[in-house]
Parts: C-alpha cells; structure tokens; sequence
C-alpha cells in the first residue's frame, strides 16, 4: 500500500498541498479528483520525488518510500516528457534500460506495449508524427514498461479514443490484478466511476474525503425513491423530509436515518398505494459533486 502522510507544498505565499493524507491500496484503482489547480500534479510529484515536500511523507508498505522503491514506480507526468524526434522503439527501449531492464527485454516488453495499443506497426516512427491520442498511448506505454511496483498517472486518459481508453483500462486492470496499487488523476468522473474502487477528493489544495465507494456512499446523504398514487405531492409537507424532486407521482426525498425512511413509508402507505421505495445508490461522481459545491 502507498500512503500520502500530510504533505504539504507552498509555491511562494500559495498553499499548493495543505497537510493532505489518504491511501492508495494495493491490488486497487484509486482515483484522484479535483477542480482545476486543485493540488492533484503537485502531490503526484511528491510522490515520485520529483517535487520536494514543505512536510509530510510518502510510505510505502509502513515504510519510507526510498529513491529505489521509486525507480521501480511507473510514472505518467503531466508533462509528458518524451522525445518527439527520436523513433519511438528506441526512446522505449532506453527508458527500460534506464530501469535495468535488459535490452532485449525491454525491446520484446515495448514491442508487446506498442501492439496491445495497436502501434506494433509504428514502432520505427517518429513520436511527432503519430496524432496526440497515439503519443498519449506511447506515454502510457513508457510508464508501464519496466513492469512497475506502483502506478502514478496523471490525466492518462486525456486526449484518448473509447477503444484506446478501453485498451488502457484492460492494462491497467492487470496491473492491479497483481497487487499493483494505482492513482490516476482525471477529470472524467464517468470514467472514474467505471473504474475505480477507491476515491481521493481534492479542492483547493485540502483533501475533501477519500475512501472506497462503499465508505464514501455510507457517508453520502440516503437519497430514496418513493413512487406513489394517487400523487406524492404531499412529502413536501413530512418532517423530517428533504425533497429534491417531486413531479406527481415520484419524488426523491434525502432523509438523515432509518427510523426517517419507515415513517415516510408508513405515512405513504396511509395516503394510497406505494408502488416504489428504495434508496438510491449514489455514483461516485455524484459523490464527488455532491462534497464539491
Ligand atoms: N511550479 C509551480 N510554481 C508556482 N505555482 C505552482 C507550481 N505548480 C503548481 N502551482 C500552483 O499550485 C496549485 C495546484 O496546481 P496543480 O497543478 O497541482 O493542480 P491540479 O489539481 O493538478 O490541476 P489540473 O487539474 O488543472 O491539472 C495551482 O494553484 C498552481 O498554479
């Protein structure tokens, strides 16, 4: 498991990352959200060492992360950061060899990367000639070479096509499938949804929540769905009864407890016929909205 332990980062007068902490677990897909400057790059790299933290510290498994448990992450910057002039096998393959792979190894790995993303036949190519969401594929590619321990990944699904989002999915899928913790960061909530077993919210430089979408929705508000007849314009007038929305005979009501949610229910039963109760499971993403107003 990763740990984020208050890590802090000031540019200037500017709190970038304010004291911020949460768990990327192993064999999980975490995902890492938040407004525009909200912090997600900046704690990124203090993950991965290239940005130095003002407090706080990065664990891995209890400990320390080290400069060598480090070489072993892979890392998607939100730079980039590859060479759009040289052939794309060569830069793979230094890039591994930059992580003690052997060439040969590294070629065959690259080689094997380049095909799942349906470029086996651009390989020779020069970065700068592929379109964008192709050199995004050759990024993620580059991250996922060395067959990495952790996977750091900022906006990986930026700029990528559904087969070639669907692709990255399946691979990082089977990373995670062998105990490879994951944290992306995106903008894509109904991506994020799809994907992730556990959420880290981020504004304004301060963690919101984190947890898994069990934890979060437990947490969330209980939104229920009540369909009655002859109308359910009368929930308006329950104690105890937050109406979102009523339109004849639906409403959806957000009640604090239980005990709340058997007397709507008994009350709708003494009115007429209840076609419908139930609570409303709430998507990460409206999660995410709903801690984000
Ligand atoms: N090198 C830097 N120098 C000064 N300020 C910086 C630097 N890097 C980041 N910041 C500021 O820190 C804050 C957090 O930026 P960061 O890039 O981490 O946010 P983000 O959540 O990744 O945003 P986005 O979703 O737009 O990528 C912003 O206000 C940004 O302007």
């Amino acid at each position: 498991m990763l740990q984020v332990q208050n890590l802090t980062r000031r540019f200037g007068e500017h709190t970038a990352v304010d004291d911020v902490t949460f768990s990327v677990p192993s064999g999980k897909m975490t995902g890492f959200v938040g407004a525009n400057g909200a912090g997600k790059t900046t704690t990124m790299r203090m993950i991965m060492g290239v940005l130095t933290a003002h407090a706080g510290a990065v664990l891995l498994d209890g400990r320390p992360v080290t400069a060598d448990d480090r070489a072993r992450f892979g890392y998607m910057p939100e730079e980039r950061g590859l060479y759009p002039k040289q052939p794309i096998i060569d830069q793979l393959i230094y890039l591994g060899q930059l992580h003690r792979m052997s060439q040969g190894d590294a070629r065959s790995r690259a080689q094997e990367l380049l095909e799942r993303f349906q470029l086996g036949d651009r390989r020779k190519d020069k970065l700068e000639s592929l379109s964008l969401g192709n050199q995004q594929r050759v990024q993620i590619a580059a991250s996922l070479l060395h067959r990495p321990s952790v996977l750091i990944l900022d906006e990986p699904f930026s700029g990528l096509d559904p087969v070639a989002v669907d692709s990255m999915v399946e691979l990082l899928r089977e990373h995670t499938a062998q105990g490879v913790p994951v944290l992306f960061s995106s903008h894509q909530l109904d991506l994020v949804d799809r994907l992730c077993d556990n959420l880290v919210i981020l504004q304004r430089g301060r963690l919101v929540t984190s947890g898994s979408g069990d934890e979060l929705r437990a947490a969330a508000p209980r939104r229920h769905r009540l369909t009655v007849s002859p109308d359910a314009g009368w929930v308006r007038e329950e104690a105890g009864v937050r109406v979102i929305d009523v339109a004849g005979q639906d409403a959806v009501v957000e009640l604090d407890n239980d005990d709340d949610a058997q007397r709507l229910l008994t009350a709708a039963m003494a009115r007429g016929r209840v076609h419908e109760f139930s609570r409303i499971r709430p998507s990460l993403s409206e999660i995410y909205r709903g801690v984000s107003q």
